[in-house]
């Protein structure tokens, strides 16, 4: 057992963490053997999860250790020592999670000490609310003896501290409605003051969709050449650089080269192509010099690898994530990945696979809005009407039913180049979860590599 206190304290403190404790945990959910059928009796996860978070474990390397765990075994992955110690040398991190026996030592705890997991996993919660109690304290003792607090603030304080040393144990996973009442009104009250969401950089569609959502899948799509890519890497660029959120592109298709170049013409507003054919003249070096600024240490993280499947983008933005921070993860396009089974190669078997897995192993599990591009399949020039619809999806049906939001590009003047909207090009909002539909317009300046606010610009 070990304590934080030093020697000379010991005699009147009690421990406050227990690391065999936390072993012996991780090493039975390792040693946990699934029933071969539901057996209505809670298993060994069940029994760990109703008092166990992440948070819970005093050691972050155990926690981290448990996060993973959890997320094998839900997905259905082996965890016992072999395979978990291979996924994390996959990841690069068995050296820092688990070095040399570290993960057998556990398994062992965990066989040996199964019969009492009960007793480990009160122990381990009891010491993790004793930690919360004893932070707790210490935040009261210095705000009370603060100048200018008020009694009033104070005792709210020690509520929301008692409140959160309450134990939490989560026997029915489901919540009863009436539950629900006090925490919804809470969070509506405060919604408003809150960013809805992340902003696109375009205000109206923002308006509209209410920015991106943590776990939505946002589909951009539309004819060859109408503009997606330049949307995408459009809202990563005002999401890094003007929000400095982190971003994981994920380019298939363009060099990460092409796209520091259309980037940098949005930015400086020096032409794309004499970016891109090295012609720059004394007034645009001027202008990259003076507005370049901004994109140095701007958290925007290229990759140009391809093929790539969704598992090997979902494990780098989940290293990202432990690492850096993760806010937006944008994929171009998803017509480029690599399904997760190499048999599958007709398009809309393709797309069955793909789409929902970005869905789920990248928006849902790492909790972040994910932008993607898709192709058309049918194109609306062979149409009277040219505005696009979501029957224009290649694969229309996994996408359609796996985004949230749906964004479909549009430029008259990409039909007809005397159109009176020459110059301008409309985002179709032809599905959002959480709004309404709708059109959007913004100004098209390709040669600028972008797409701007009509109201401003
Ligand atoms: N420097 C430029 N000046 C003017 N127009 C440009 C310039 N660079 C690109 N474009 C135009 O911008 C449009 C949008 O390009 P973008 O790469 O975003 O299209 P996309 O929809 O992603 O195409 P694809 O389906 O081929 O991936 C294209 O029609 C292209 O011709």
């Amino acid at each position: 057992m070990h304590t934080n206190t030093t020697p000379a304290q010991a005699a009147d403190r009690a421990p406050v963490f227990d690391l065999a404790a936390e072993r012996v945990i991780l090493g039975a959910l390792m040693a946990a053997v699934a029933p071969d059928k539901p057996t209505g009796e809670p298993t060994v996860f069940d029994r760990v999860a109703e008092a166990i978070e992440p948070e819970t474990f005093y050691n972050p390397r155990h926690s981290e250790l448990y996060r993973i765990i959890v997320e094998l075994h839900g997905k259905g992955h082996p965890i016992e020592p072999v395979a978990l110690a291979g996924y994390l040398a996959d990841e690069g991190e068995l050296a820092r999670l688990a070095p040399g026996t570290f993960l057998t030592d556990c398994y062992a705890l965990g066989l040996a000490s199964a019969g009492s997991l009960n007793h480990y996993v009160n122990r381990v919660a009891d010491l993790a609310q004793r930690r919360t109690i004893e932070a707790g304290g210490v935040q009261l003792a210095q705000a009370a003896t603060t100048p200018g607090r008020s009694i009033d603030d104070l005792t709210a304080l020690a509520e929301s501290l008692i409140a959160k040393a309450a134990p939490r144990r989560r026997s029915l996973e489901l919540a009863e409605l009436g539950s629900l009442i006090n925490p919804a009104l809470d969070d509506i009250e405060h919604r408003a003051k809150r960013k809805a969401g992340i902003p696109t950089g375009y205000t109206d569609l923002d308006r509209l969709i209410g920015g991106m959502q943590p776990k939505q899948m946002i589909t951009v799509a539309g004819a060859t050449g109408m503009g997606k890519s330049i949307t995408l890497v459009d809202i990563a660029r005002h999401v890094a650089i003007k929000q400095r959120l982190k971003v994981a592109f994920f380019s298939l298709e363009m060099r990460t080269k092409d796209i520091f170049d259309r980037i940098l013409s949005a930015e400086t507003g020096v032409l794309h192509t004499r970016i891109r054919d090295g012609l720059l003249d004394d007034n645009d070096w001027q202008r990259v010099t003076r507005q370049i600024g901004p994109m140095a240490n701007a958290p925007l993280y290229l990759s140009d690898k391809s093929p790539m499947r969704v598992a090997d983008m979902a494990r780098i933005c989940r290293k990202m994530q432990r690492t850096l921070g993760l806010d937006l993860v944008v994929i171009d396009h998803m017509h480029l990945v690599k399904p997760s089974n190499d048999r599958i190669v007709e398009l809309p078997a393709v797309i069955a696979n793909v789409s929902p897995d970005i869905k789920r192993e990248i928006a849902m599990a790492l909790d972040v809005p994910t932008l993607v591009a898709a192709q058309f399949n049918r194109n609306p020039s062979n149409r009277l009407s040219k505005i696009p619809e979501l029957g224009d999806l290649k694969g229309s049906s996994a996408i359609e039913q796996d985004s949230d939001v749906v964004i479909l590009a549009h430029r008259e003047d990409y039909y007809d180049k005397d159109s009176p909207r020459c110059g301008e090009a409309d985002f179709v909002v032809a599905k959002c979860r959480i709004g309404e539909r709708g059109i959007v317009t913004v100004a098209a300046q390709l040669h600028l590599s972008r797409f701007v606010d009509m109201a401003i610009n």
